[in-house]
């Protein structure tokens, strides 16, 4: 049970209170909290303090939530524009009162009268957020690959398909990764823009962190036609078997690519560096080619299969009108909002040409929480399993097997960045 405080104020911050403000998120993060120069220098420097909220008790910062622009992109490929929440905290003193509440609540009026279409997120833990009406729209797996049975010849070398990789550093990724990931993102429901300081603090120019940078391989491949299609950052630890055997990991940071050459291309160049044992993939699409691109899909186990991107939509006509749908059809939803945001009964005319979609008086086909719609938007998640749990409710018979027809997506849709 939350209790109101109206004593403590839930405010936007100056910037005369990012330091208090990141002590109070790296308590609430259990980290150190002391704040260091840099640390302040670097949050005043992206810091959109309308957009960054503190909660104040007695005048210490108690809580802190920060959203900021974020393109998103669509099924189809067309980016929306997207509030996007992190650095959610609050102090182990002050939790359970409904300071988070607050907070949410104050964002998303601000995203609804901004015209974001979608907020988003990616929860700490999973029973946060559906209350607010998120969903979760994407997966993720993480792989770990048995290099010696993969069944790769131990003596390839190199892609084989008349493309090449090359290792470069932190300033060629920054030069050729921008470019490359707006071509990945573009093509992928589910992914997001990347700012330049995500490249920065990616390549060690920006060194924001207490711990040290350590300066990881990057390598690049390029097609035959001497097309930059993918890059991937990755890491090695230095581990002997008692037989004096190398039995080293290499740790994925990141991979991008354009292609699916791009991608194999890379994995089985991970998997042919010496003395390199066991490959670790970094957060992956849950149908990921990894798997497929070794001659023994079983040498690549999931470690790690969780809920990954939350969507909450604020603007349903334009979040349904932005994606492409598999088929042509009518689809009536009743959508029920319990914060006011986004409830209502909307007409889906999906058709080859584009979708409208309006408000109606009409009969409903389906009626399902904001935060379902959500979960179903990116096309990840199936109408009928949802129907089959009770969360979506079918007024009309097989109306969440039309869903799925018009919303599912044949890839799953992929969000490769944390934020
Ligand atoms: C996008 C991101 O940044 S994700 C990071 C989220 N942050 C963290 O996980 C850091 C550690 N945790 C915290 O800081 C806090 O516990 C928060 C931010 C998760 C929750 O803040 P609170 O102020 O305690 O939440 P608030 O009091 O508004 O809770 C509202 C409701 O959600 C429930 N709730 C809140 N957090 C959780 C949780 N982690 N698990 C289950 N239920 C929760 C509350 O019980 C309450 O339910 P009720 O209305 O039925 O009583």
């Amino acid at each position: 049970m939350t209790r109101p405080e109206p004593h403590i104020d839930v405010r936007p911050i100056t910037v005369a209170d990012i330091p208090d403000w990141i002590r109070a998120l790296n308590t609430g993060f259990l980290r150190t909290p002391d704040v260091t120069e840099t640390e302040i220098a670097d949050r005043a420097s992206y810091l959109e303090p309308t957009r960054t909220l503190g909660a104040y008790d007695a005048g210490r910062c108690v809580a802190t939530f920060r959203s900021f622009a974020q393109q998103l992109t669509a099924v189809g490929g067309t980016p929306v524009q997207a509030d996007a929440i992190s650095n959610v905290t609050v102090s182990p003193t002050h939790r359970r009162r409904g300071l988070l509440t607050r907070m949410m609540a104050h964002d998303l009026a601000a995203a609804k009268e901004r015209g974001d279409v979608v907020a988003t997120l990616i929860a700490a833990e999973y029973p946060i957020y559906g209350r607010y009406g998120f969903g979760p729209a994407t997966w993720t797996a993480q792989w770990t690959v048995d290099v010696h049975r993969t069944g790769l010849d131990p003596r390839w070398s190199g892609p084989d398909d008349g493309g090449r990789i090359d290792l470069v550093d932190g300033a060629d990724v920054r030069k050729l990764g921008p470019e490359l990931h707006e071509r990945v993102r573009r093509a992928q429901p589910g992914a997001v823009d990347r700012d330049e300081r995500w490249w920065q603090t990616n390549t060690g120019a920006l060194r924001p962190d207490r711990s040290p940078w350590t300066e990881p391989f990057f390598a690049v491949y390029r097609s035959a036609a001497g097309e930059v299609e993918g890059m991937v950052s990755y890491k090695a630890d230095d581990h002997w078997g008692d037989g004096k055997q190398p039995l080293n990991t290499a740790t994925v940071n990141w991979l991008s690519a354009t292609t699916p050459a791009a991608e194999r291309a890379l994995w089985r160049y991970l998997c042919s560096i010496d003395w390199i044992a066991t490959v670790k993939s970094d957060w992956r699409a849950p149908d990921d080619l990894l798997p497929f691109v070794l001659p023994d899909p079983r040498a690549a186990m999931i470690t790690s299969l969780a809920d990954w991107l939350w969507v909450r939509v604020l603007d349903v006509v334009r979040a349904l009108e932005a994606r492409t749908y598999g088929g042509e059809g009518v689809l009536v939803l009743e959508v029920v909002d319990r914060s006011g945001l986004s409830g209502g009964r909307y007409r889906l005319e999906a058709a080859a040409d584009g979708a409208s979609c309006t408000p109606t008086t009409a009969t409903a086909d389906l009626t399902l929480d904001v935060a379902e719609l959500g979960t179903l938007w990116l096309g990840d998640e199936s109408a009928v399993r949802l129907a089959a749990l009770g969360r979506v409710r079918e007024e009309r018979a097989g109306a969440a097997r039309v869903a799925d027809a018009l919303l599912r997506t044949s890839r799953r849709p992929w969000c490769p960045d944390i934020f």
